[in-house]
């Protein structure tokens, strides 16, 4: 993929772009910040539209404000209307009214959209209202070229219960096969044994594992990850191929995660550098 198209006036640059669309982590290791720290790691322009500023740490969230719609509205058109988008994600989305806002401006581009379903955080916290998850599967989910559940949120979208291997590679077929989604990856950060992720892009299944690292310290590891992906799409990386580096960037920032916080502490978003310290 050339980056020719749509650059901006005055740019000297041919740069890969790419967007999130998410609520936000002022302790830096979920959401947004999450999202703009894996994009720069991995040479990307990142670009954000905030939904949520939410009030959260390693321990868990404490407040929440949502962006009013009209001022969503008013970043997707800043950004739709001026810059190149290669690729985008979104993270969390609140609340059926956002989702519909999101669905009509995103409906109709031809740009690959990695969504990671968040419902709930590390800690436990709702993260969506109930009510709009039936939305969400519904309007959001036909138009995406990949969606990134964890276990629990590949239960809700399928509403089979998920304990073991062979049901996770169920999970990814059924969310492309009965819901739409262009590709599902079913990831295995909540089960035991060694972290193993499975791929359905339509046609195959795709195996993705890692060793299970001991540590409490894996807040932000979905929202890394499908941001990692992302990247990769927007450079242009075939999606078994962006899954695969993705998947060897999340294990090197969870191998190099921080104690930080009293809670579940943050990723480390530098671990793939070769200059990166082992604090
Ligand atoms: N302890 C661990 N060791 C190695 N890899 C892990 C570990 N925990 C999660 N992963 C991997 O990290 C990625 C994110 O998976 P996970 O299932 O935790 O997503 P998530 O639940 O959306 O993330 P989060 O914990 O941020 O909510 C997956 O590739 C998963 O296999
Ligand atoms: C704004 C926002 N988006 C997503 C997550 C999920 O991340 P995690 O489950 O790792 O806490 C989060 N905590 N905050």
């Amino acid at each position: 993929m050339t980056f020719t198209n749509d650059l901006p006036k005055g740019s000297t640059t041919q740069v890969p772009c790419a967007l999130t669309i998410a609520g936000t982590d002022p302790s830096g290791g979920a959401g947004i910040q999450a999202d703009l720290k894996t994009f720069q790691e991995l040479k990307t322009y990142g670009m954000s539209v905030i939904t949520s500023v939410v009030a959260q740490n390693t321990t868990g969230v404490q407040a929440v404000h949502h962006i009013p719609i009209e001022m969503i509205e008013q970043q997707l058109n800043s950004v739709f209307s001026d810059m190149p988008i290669h690729a985008f994600k979104t993270g969390m989305i609140a609340n059926e009214d956002i989702m519909k806002v999101i669905a009509e401006k995103i409906s109709g581009q031809d740009i690959s959209y990695v969504m990671d379903p968040v419902m709930v955080a590390t800690s436990g916290d709702p993260l969506i209202a109930k009510n709009a998850r039936y939305f969400l599967r519904q309007n959001l989910l036909p138009l995406t070229s990949l969606v990134t559940p964890n276990i629990p949120e590949a239960e809700y979208l399928t509403g089979e219960t998920i304990d073991t291997v062979e049901a996770m590679k169920d999970a990814a077929v059924k969310i492309v096969e009965v819901f739409g989604a262009g590709a599902a990856l079913v990831k295995g950060g909540h089960m035991e044994g060694e972290a193993v992720d499975f791929l359905y892009d339509g046609s195959n299944l795709h195996t993705f594992s890692a060793k299970r690292i001991h540590t409490k310290n894996t807040h932000g590891t979905g929202c890394t990850y499908s941001a990692a992906i992302t990247a990769y799409l927007s450079q242009g990386v075939s999606l078994i191929d962006a899954v695969g580096k993705a998947k060897d960037f999340v294990t090197a920032a969870i191998q190099h995660s921080f104690s930080l916080g009293a809670g579940s502490g943050p990723t480390n978003h530098w671990a793939t550098r070769e200059e990166s310290v082992k604090l």
